[in-house]
C-alpha cells in the first residue's frame, strides 16, 4: 500500500527542516514503508505562489491524504497582508476540523545536558499538553479593533470542550492515569464551564486520577515540577504558550514536535515552533522538532513503530555524540545533523 502524504513547507526555516526530515525518513524506510509526497503551499507561500495563505487546493489535497506534514509558516514580508500566514494557518486547522493539537515533552535521559534545567529536575519529563485549536480567542467574533479599541471574544460550547476534554482523558487512560486541567476559573467565564466539564466526565474515568491547575500556577510547576505531569489538558492560548515554554525543557523549542487530529480525516504533523526568520536560510536550524513529527506521524498515522525507533535512535546516536545545531549550544549546520542521523541509521 502507497500512502499519500501531503507536505506542505510554508515559510522561513519550514522547507529547510521539512526537506531535513524527508531526507531522513528517505533514508531510514526504503522497503519497510511505501508513501507518495504531494508538495502544497500554505501561509507566506500560498500568498506568493497562489495569492491565499490557505489556498483551496491545499485543502482539498490535505482532506484526501492519509497524513499531512507542515513547516512552518509567517515572517516579517506577510506582516501587512489583508490575509496573513497566521489566518491561513488558523483557516486551514478550522477547515481540516484538527481540534486537538497534542505536543509532547519528553526529556531524553541521556541528554540531560541539554536541558537548562537542573538534572535532577528534568529527568524523567515525560508529559503531553493536550491543546484545544478551533476555539476560544483564536476563533471567537467578534474580533476587531481600530486605533481606539480592540476586542476579541472567547468562545467555547459545551460540545468543543467535551470532545477535547474526552480526548485527553483517553490519552491519560491509555498513559500513567493522571490529568491536569489548566483555566483561570478564578476569572474567566470559559474556565468556570471547561472545569464543570471536567469533573463531569472524570466520573467516566475512574481510573484516571485528576486535578486542575491555575494557568499562572501551571506555568511555575511546569518549569519547577515537569515529572509531576503526565496529560495536561487546556484551551487554546493557554495551550500555545505553555507548549513553548515547556519545550525548553528538552533543551531547545527547536525539539517539539505536534500531531492535530480531527474527528474522521487525516492528521497534520508540524513542530511546534515557527518560522524563525533569525535563522533562515543559514542551514543553521534544529531538524528535529520536524523529525520527531515525522515519528509521530509514523506511530499515530501509519502504526509504523520499529521505523520511527529506528529514526529517534539515530537521532539520540548523533546527539549524545556532541552533534547538535546552535540553539542546543552545538555547532552542527542543519546540513551536518541531517547527514550523520542518515549515516547512524
Ligand atoms: N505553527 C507555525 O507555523 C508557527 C508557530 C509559531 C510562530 N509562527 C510564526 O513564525 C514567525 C516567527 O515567530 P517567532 O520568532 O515569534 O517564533 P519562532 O518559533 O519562529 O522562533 C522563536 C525563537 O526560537 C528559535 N527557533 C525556533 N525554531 C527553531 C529551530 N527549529 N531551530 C533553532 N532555533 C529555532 C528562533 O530562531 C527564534 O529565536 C512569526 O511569523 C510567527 O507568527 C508560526
Ligand atoms: C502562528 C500561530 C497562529 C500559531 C498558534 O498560535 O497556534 C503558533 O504559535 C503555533 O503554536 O502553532
Ligand atoms: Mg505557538
Amino acid at each position: 500500500m502507497t500512502y499519500k502524504i501531503v507536505v506542505l513547507p510554508g515559510d522561513g526555516i519550514g522547507p529547510e527542516i521539512t526537506q531535513a526530515a524527508l531526507d531522513v525518513l528517505e533514508a531510514a524506510s526504503s522497503g519497510v514503508f511505501d508513501y507518495e509526497l504531494q508538495y502544497e503551499a500554505v501561509g507566506g507561500d500560498g500568498i506568493d505562489q497562489v495569492g491565499d495563505p490557505c489556498p483551496a487546493a491545499t485543502i482539498k489535497a490535505c482532506s484526501g491524504a492519509d497524513a499531512i506534514l507542515l513547516g512552518a509558516i509567517g515572517g516579517p514580508k506577510w506582516e501587512e497582508a489583508e490575509k496573513t500566514p497566521e489566518d491561513g494557518l488558523l483557516e486551514l486547522r478550522e477547515n481540516l476540523g484538527l481540534y486537538a493539537n497534542l505536543r509532547p515533552t519528553k526529556v531524553n535521559n541521556s541528554l540531560l545536558d541539554l536541558s537548562p534545567l537542573k538534572k535532577e529536575i528534568a529527568e524523567g519529563t515525560d508529559f503531553m499538553m493536550v491543546r484545544e485549536l478551533i476555539g476560544g480567542l483564536y476563533f471567537g467574533r467578534p474580533k476587531y479593533y481600530d486605533d481606539k479599541e480592540a476586542f476579541d471574544t472567547m468562545y467555547y460550547s459545551r460540545e468543543n470542550i467535551e470532545r477535547i476534554v474526552k480526548t485527553a482523558f483517553d490519552l491519560a487512560a491509555s498513559r500513567r492515569k493522571k490529568l491536569t486541567s489548566v483555566d483561570k476559573a478564578n476569572v474567566l467565564a470559559n474556565s468556570r464551564l471547561w472545569r464543570k466539564i471536567v469533573e463531569e466526565i472524570s466520573e467516566d474515568y475512574p481510573e484516571v486520577e485528576v486535578d486542575h491547575l491555575y494557568v499562572d500556577a501551571a506555568s511555575m510547576k511546569i518549569i519547577t515540577h515537569p515529572t509531576q505531569f503526565d496529560v495536561i489538558v487546556t484551551e487554546n492560548l493557554f495551550g500555545d504558550i505553555l507548549s513553548d515554554e515547556a519545550s525548553v525543557i528538552t533543551g531547545s523549542l527547536g525539539m517539539l514536535p505536534s500531531a492535530s487530529l480531527s474527528e474522521n480525516g487525516p492528521s497534520l504533523y508540524e513542530p511546534i515552533h515557527g518560522s524563525a526568520p533569525d535563522i533562515a536560510g543559514q542551514d543553521k536550524a534544529n531538524p528535529m522538532s520536524m523529525i520527531f513529527s515525522v515519528t509521530m506521524m509514523l506511530r499515530m498515522s501509519f502504526e509504523q513503530d520499529a521505523l520511527a525507533d529506528k529514526i529517534e535512535a539515530a537521532c539520540s546516536q548523533v546527539m549524545e555524540s556532541g552533534l547538535v545545531t546552535g540553539d542546543l549550544g552545538g555547532r552542527a549546520a542543519t546540513s551536518e545533523f541531517v547527514q550523520a542521523v542518515i549515516e547512524a541509521l
